[in-house]
């Protein structure tokens, strides 16, 4: 692809070291969200927590019904009118753009200052990319025609200057003979051609937050390779946080910087480096997973599936989630909260006999400090050799 033009087109794309002080892109505080109200409530994520920093990419992970979609919908202001935000917040550079007591968009208590703001940053500041283009594109339009309103909401231009910009965007998603393409409509195009349109009508606002929805899932392994590629591209261009959900930790491997699995709704671990949580894995469900992901190097191993299935929200058990199918389970598991056992303040570990040798269960190289963070944890804190590195890349 020869979209070197590319990079002057979408972003910043400074490429120079990063302030590993920065307040991160996205900060998600205690999410906590249920369906419906009163003592029918269900409670479909319990205290969510996690950050992305520019530049930064997150694998959020975990079968399906965990609550990845809705945590997305939630930061992107599109929860459905049933589902509310019982605590927590959502801050986007620091600024609060989601709050307890938020509902579905066309719920009033969704109007108010966070609100507006968020109003504000969808489609600018935050962009979402979706399993399914047809859910973004408009079938009756040519993609030329939603490319270029797209540059054009978002950047006030001439529609020259936005048509120039459009062939831009469309290079830089390698999309061959951008010029010809302005003419098609979406049904003309392939799938991987359409997700390249969908990604380039995402970005063309130089969004800081790209929100990644499963983009690839539908697409053969040749086609999301290079998706996966040009997310990359994008990300490192814009300096954008990428939060990519995805049942795949193969695709995480391939993409992210850093992980965050859920379980019914609640964070089972975060881990600020990928490479570490793959090779060891603290939380038993983290393991199952990987386990049960094929791994190209040793195909003779067989597989294994993880026994028994998720509780739906109106059946999660006291304790932890995951004690009914977990091999390492005792007593302790079936009561009460489960606690984050990391200490460490990147990392989380909601197990009570996490796998692994260091201090409670946590090996000693990424088990740094307490939950306050004093200059000392910042030396050993994961967090901050994951940003060091970034800032290096
Ligand atoms: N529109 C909706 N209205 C009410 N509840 C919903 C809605 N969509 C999903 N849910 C429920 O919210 C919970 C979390 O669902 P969510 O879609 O976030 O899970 P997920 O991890 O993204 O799953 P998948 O990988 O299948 O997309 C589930 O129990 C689900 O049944």
């Amino acid at each position: 692809m020869s979209g070197v033009s590319g990079v002057g087109a979408v972003g910043a794309g400074t490429g120079g070291r990063r302030d590993p002080l920065a307040v991160p892109v996205l900060e998600v505080e205690g999410l906590t969200l249920s369906l419906g109200e009163g003592p029918d409530a269900a409670r479909i994520l319990d205290d969510v927590s996690f950050t992305v920093a520019a530049g930064e990419a997150r694998g959020f992970v975990g079968e399906s019904g965990s609550g990845k979609s809705m945590t997305l919908r939630a930061v992107m202001g599109i929860l459905p009118p049933t589902v509310h935000v019982d605590a927590g917040r959502i801050l986007f550079r620091g600024e609060e753009i989601v709050s307890a007591g938020t509902t579905g968009p066309v719920g009033p208590r969704s109007r108010g200052a966070a609100a507006g703001r968020l109003q504000r940053l969808r489609g600018t500041g935050i962009a979402m990319i979706f399993q399914e283009p047809s859910v973004a594109l408009n079938p009756v339009t040519t993609v030329g025609e939603q490319i270029v309103d797209a540059v054009r909401r978002r950047q006030g231009l001439s529609r020259r200057q936005a048509r120039e910009r459009a062939l831009e965007l469309m290079e830089l998603v390698g999309i061959r003979e951008p010029a010809r393409r302005l003419g098609s409509y979406p049904f003309e195009l392939s799938g991987g051609m359409r997700q390249r349109v969908m990604i380039a009508a995402a970005v063309a606002g130089e969004p800081q937050l790209i929100l990644c929805d499963e983009p690839t899932t539908a697409l053969d392994v040749t086609v999301q390779a290079q998706i996966l590629a040009l997310f990359t591209r994008v990300r490192d261009e814009l300096d954008a946080a990428l939060l990519y959900v995805t049942h795949d930790l193969g695709v995480v491997a391939q993409l992210c910087d850093s992980l965050t699995v859920l379980y019914s709704g609640s964070v089972m671990e975060s881990r600020p480096d990928l490479r570490a949580a793959f090779d060891e894995p603290w939380h038993p469900y983290t393991r199952a997973l990987l386990d049960s992901t094929p791994d190209i190097d040793h195909l003779e191993q067989r597989l294994r599936t993880i026994p028994g299935s998720a509780p739906t929200p109106r059946d999660r058990p006291d304790g932890c989630p995951f004690a009914p199918r977990c091999e390492r389970v005792q007593d302790d598991c079936r009561h009460g909260r489960i606690p984050d056992t990391a200490r460490s303040r990147a990392t989380e570990v909601h197990c009570l006999h996490p796998l692994g040798s260091g201090p409670g269960g946590v090996p000693s190289g990424e088990s740094a400090g307490s939950a306050g963070g004093s200059d000392a944890d910042a030396a050993t804190d994961p967090s901050t050799e994951a940003t060091e590195r970034q800032a290096a890349r």
